[in-house]
């Protein structure tokens, strides 16, 4: 695996391929990698004959009190973690590489992008679509791998490709779990011993939450209420987005029923963000039943 700094070397690298017609496949991630991004490089290698990994800890998307400095780094590691996958280059550029001069053009999905997690991260996704979009223009890959863990950053980055045209598919990648089911992220790191073991209420509120709706419950609110009593019974969590969607294009839905719904949640340990989500299909659910009865 080839590792580039700069944006005109990793250009250059790829331009054969890309002339001898071969498809790119694109992984972007901050690093510190863990399981999760490696099911996204299998994904990638396995459907496209050149993988391009990025590592950006990207300025545009973390708020001023948020934890930029003190992101977790270890690009060696990493380096070694994506060459075991057969990642063929790694892009990881600095702020000055990728950013020469103050961005003045900002991508924004606006409406999707100030609710649930952007509500409680002003500017977040606005620095998300904004960076996804450069990486697309700077490596033109045919498919760009995310993870559904960050599921409204996938919706984002959907309905940004959509709107503009940008001639990438962009592919979602199920959420890869630790032993007890909390969901990979490089932030796990930052939790205390007391703080991982209480973490396992956010999957168990997603379980607990389908067990309802197969129990019966079709009143999204009266879920997001039950939901959130559930995590309030874990004294070192905090949840400040408990919400029940609509997971095409996460609108708020009267009902729950015929249509599989998603519930998202964002969850605080001290000062770490959780997320998690799962989608709940009532019909599946009743199927189920019935093949227990
Ligand atoms: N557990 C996981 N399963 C599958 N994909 C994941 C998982 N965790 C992260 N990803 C995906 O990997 C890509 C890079 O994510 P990122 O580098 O921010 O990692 P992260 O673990 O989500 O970090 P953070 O803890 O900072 O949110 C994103 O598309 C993200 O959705
Ligand atoms: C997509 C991404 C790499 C953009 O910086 C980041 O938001 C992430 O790691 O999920
Ligand atoms: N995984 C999403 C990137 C972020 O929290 O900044």
């Amino acid at each position: 695996m080839q590792t580039f700094t700069t944006i005109a070397d990793l250009r250059a690298a790829l331009a054969p391929h890309r002339r001898a017609g071969r498809s790119i496949g694109l992984v972007p991630t901050m690093g510190y990698l863990h399981v999760g991004h490696m099911a996204l490089a299998r994904r990638a290698r396995a459907e496209n004959d050149v993988v391009v990994a990025t590592i950006f800890v990207n300025p545009l998307q973390f708020g001023a009190n948020e934890d930029l400095a003190r992101y977790p780094r270890d690009l060696a590691r990493d380096q070694a973690m994506l060459e075991a996958e057969g990642v063929d280059f790694l892009f990881a550029p600095t702020v000055a590489d990728m950013y020469p001069r103050p961005m003045e053009t900002v991508v924004d999905v606006p409406k999707l992008g100030s609710e649930l997690e952007g509500a409680v991260r002003p500017g977040h996704f606005a620095g998300v679509a904004t960076v996804v979009t450069k990486l697309f223009n700077i490596a033109q890959p045919d498919r760009a791998y995310f993870g559904e863990k960050d599921f409204q950053q996938l919706a984002i980055i959907r309905r940004m490709a959509g709107d503009l045209a940008q001639p990438v598919a962009v592919i979602g990648v199920p959420t890869v779990r630790e032993a007890d089911g909390l969901a990979c992220s490089s932030r796990n790191v930052y939790l205390s011993a007391e703080e991982r073991a209480a973490a396992v209420v956010v999957p168990r509120a997603l379980e607990a939450a389908e067990a309802l709706v197969a129990a019966g419950e079709t009143d999204p609110k009266r879920l997001e209420a039950e939901v959130r009593a559930f995590i309030a019974r874990e004294p070192l969590a905090a949840a400040e987005v408990v919400a029940v969607r609509d997971p095409e294009t996460l609108a708020e839905v009267g009902q729950i029923g015929e249509r599989p719904v998603l519930l998202l949640l964002f969850v605080r340990f001290g000062g770490t963000k959780l997320l998690d989500n799962r989608v709940i299909d009532p019909k599946i659910l009743e199927t189920a039943k019935g093949v227990q009865r």
